[in-house]
């Protein structure tokens, strides 16, 4: 399907974006895991999160999801059955990661697949931990990629020093930990998310974080909770960008999860020169939020890099977008990461934008983006990746003349929604 999009004269208004994805999806793992019943508010509907309730609602978990409420009747490990079924984990990485991690304590034979994303995306980085601590695995090119199979088993700990800082891999690893005999610990090269972590807390584990380095005892059990899901700096971050850019704007988005491993897109734009304050900052479920108020503003190049990185990953996509309209050079590096995400990240930023009037070079973990350069209305596409779609949008927002966009369904992996807020801050003009 595609979407026409015309050039913005200017955004304005106060929206709500959905649930942290992340979050989303740990609510689910971690209710399904616990004992008695959880309660999930402001849970994401989008598809991602959709497909991770499926799966558990296929090992046995009772699962009831309406809108953004989800209750579920957890019966501890015990409670979950063998799938008579191969389970498809659609176009979701965390999914099958994390899901993994869980089944590779639980006694049983699972397959799991996704879509022709996940089909190219690297497994091996989970498996071969979780083969290390006693599971059986196997998949297309010895385990490293869908269809895996899992034969779940007893589980040792292990002392895991994870090459890349990956919130996928640490959480694989930890949920297999719960149910291993000893202490398990993870240590990255960089901290990444830690929504794992504390959502752990919130269900009642004990865990220990020093640093880099996560440690966890095995056969702790999980309590139900009640979670507030805040909304996703992921989602916000394309109106973030999309007020900056158009002029005479100014927009506030409410509820946005605050969380310091996932904030580094708003350092980014305070040091390129954005106009944007915290209002309302709150805890909820060890999870910080607030308000953000963004007004339109004058940009400038800057190089992001190294620890940074890890803290916005996802919103890197929109981040070239913005530098493209910066006045200056931006250099992004040690992100070799954007290459295994839904698409290869570098290649189709660069490539899309670049049919709307950017001047981006690609490197070999980065771009270099050349501003500021005024875009073009373009037929473009998202290659089926939500964020290439949802920034591809907010470009459409600032483009002369009319763009359109092949492939929008795309955004309904984490933002089902996204036209129609987009269009009612339009409608604000
Ligand atoms: O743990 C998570 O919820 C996620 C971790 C990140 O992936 P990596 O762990 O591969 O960095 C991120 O890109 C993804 O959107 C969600
Ligand atoms: C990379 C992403 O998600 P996942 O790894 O869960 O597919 C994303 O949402 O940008």
């Amino acid at each position: 399907m595609e979407q026409q999009i015309i050039q913005s004269k200017r955004l304005k208004g106060t929206i709500r974006v959905p649930g942290d994805k992340s979050i989303s999806h740990r609510a689910i793992m971690m209710g399904a895991m616990a004992e008695g019943v959880t309660t999930v508010d402001g849970f994401l509907p989008g598809e991602d999160c959709l497909s991770t309730i499926s799966c558990f609602q296929q090992m046995g978990v009772d699962i009831k999801q309406e809108g953004s409420r989800v209750v579920i009747h957890g019966k501890g490990l015990k409670g979950f059955k063998e799938p008579a079924a191969v389970l498809d984990v659609g176009n979701s990485g965390t999914t099958i990661r994390l899901m993994s991690g869980i089944l590779a304590g639980l006694p049983g034979h699972f397959c799991i697949q996704g879509d022709a994303s996940i089909a190219k995306r690297p497994m091996n980085r989970v498996m071969k931990p979780l083969m290390q601590m006693g599971a059986t695995v196997d998949g297309r090119e010895n385990g490293s990629f869908t269809p895996i199979s899992i034969r779940g088993g007893a589980l040792h700990s292990i002392d895991f020093l994870s090459p890349i800082a990956s919130a996928q891999v640490k959480s694989a690893i930890l949920l297999a930990g719960l149910q291993a005999d000893g202490r398990t610990s993870v240590t990255e090269p960089e901290r990444s998310r830690d929504h794992t972590e504390r959502m752990l807390q919130t269900f009642g584990v004990d865990i220990e974080i020093e640093g880099k380095k996560v440690s966890l005892l095995g056969k702790q059990r999980l309590k139900a909770a009640s979670i507030k899901v805040p909304g996703d700096i992921s989602s916000a971050a394309f109106f973030m960008v999309a007020s900056m850019l158009v002029p005479d704007s100014c927009i506030t988005i409410q509820s946005v999860g605050m969380n310091p491993t996932r904030t580094g897109i708003i350092d980014v734009l305070e040091q390129m020169g954005a106009r944007l304050s915290l209002q309302n900052q709150r805890m909820q479920n060890f999870e910080p939020e607030a308000d953000i108020e963004v007004h339109a503003a004058p940009l400038k190049g800057v190089v992001i890099g190294g620890s940074l990185i890890p803290r916005l990953i996802d919103e890197l996509p929109i981040i070239a977008l913005a530098a493209t309209q910066a006045e200056g050079t931006t250099i992004i590096k040690d992100a070799a990461e954007l290459k295994v995400k839904e698409t290869n990240r570098i290649d189709t930023v660069a490539g899309e934008l670049t049919k709307m009037g950017a001047n981006i070079e690609t490197t070999s973990d980065g771009m270099i983006i050349h501003g500021k350069t005024p875009l073009k209305g373009a037929r473009v596409n998202s290659h089926g990746d939500h964020r290439i779609g949802m920034m591809l949008a907010i470009a459409s927002c600032i483009a002369e003349g009319e763009t359109v966009i092949e492939n929008k369904e795309a955004v309904k992996v984490s933002f089902p929604e996204f036209f129609e807020s987009l269009q009612m801050l339009q409608e604000n003009e």
